[in-house]
């Protein structure tokens, strides 16, 4: 049975995703070396860009997987591209495997699966997934859904002390 769809908002700019991200190539500065990393497409191809230039990473690589088809809705697990299985070879010791968030942790399940010795960071993770990942940078709770700045545009906000009784 699926969970309810979270209510709670955590909108997030590109300012804040650039420090986070910041944040976890901070992090994960003491952690490895690291010989590649592999991102988690779509979600995970900005912070693997900013902590490919912190950390001087430059060999990437990609694994495609869709899990949410429909806004808030996860369903039907798709890997849409597999990793090279040279990277794969001796469970992905030397590898960091970067996402913008785990939520339920399906995800991060699978890979983990193929590269049960990789490191795992992600931006962001909610307590279900969390114990999938080894650094991350801000928990967020589970009924909470984040908004990242690519999915997002300027919007007009009416005033706070707008008359909506007036005709
Ligand atoms: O822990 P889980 O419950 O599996 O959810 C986390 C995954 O969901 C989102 O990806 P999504 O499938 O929406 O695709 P996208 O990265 O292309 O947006 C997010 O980028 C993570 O990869
Ligand atoms: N944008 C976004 N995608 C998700 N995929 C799973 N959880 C989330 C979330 O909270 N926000
Ligand atoms: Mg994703």
């Amino acid at each position: 049975m699926s969970s309810p769809k979270p209510d709670k908002a955590f909108p997030v700019s590109w300012d804040q995703f650039h420090r986070d991200a910041r944040a976890l190539a901070w992090r994960l500065s003491g952690s490895g070396p690291f010989n590649a990393i592999v991102c988690i497409t779509r979600g995970g191809l900005v912070p693997a860009a900013i902590i490919s230039r912190e950390l001087g990473i430059r060999m990437i690589e990609t694994v495609c997987i869709a899990s949410y088809h429909d806004y808030k809705t996860q369903s039907g697990l798709m890997v849409l591209k597999d990793i090279d299985d040279k990277l794969a070879e001796n469970g992905g010791e030397g590898i960091l495997v970067v996402d913008d968030l785990v939520d339920t942790g399906s995800t991060a399940r699978v890979v983990r699966e193929r590269l049960p010795k990789a490191h795992f960071a992600t931006v962001y993770a909610k307590p279900l997934g969390r114990p999938l990942v080894d650094t991350f940078i801000t928990e967020v709770s589970q009924d909470t859904w984040i908004y990242f700045p690519w999915d997002m545009g300027l919007a007009f906000q009416p005033p706070i002390a707008q008359d909506t009784t007036a005709g």
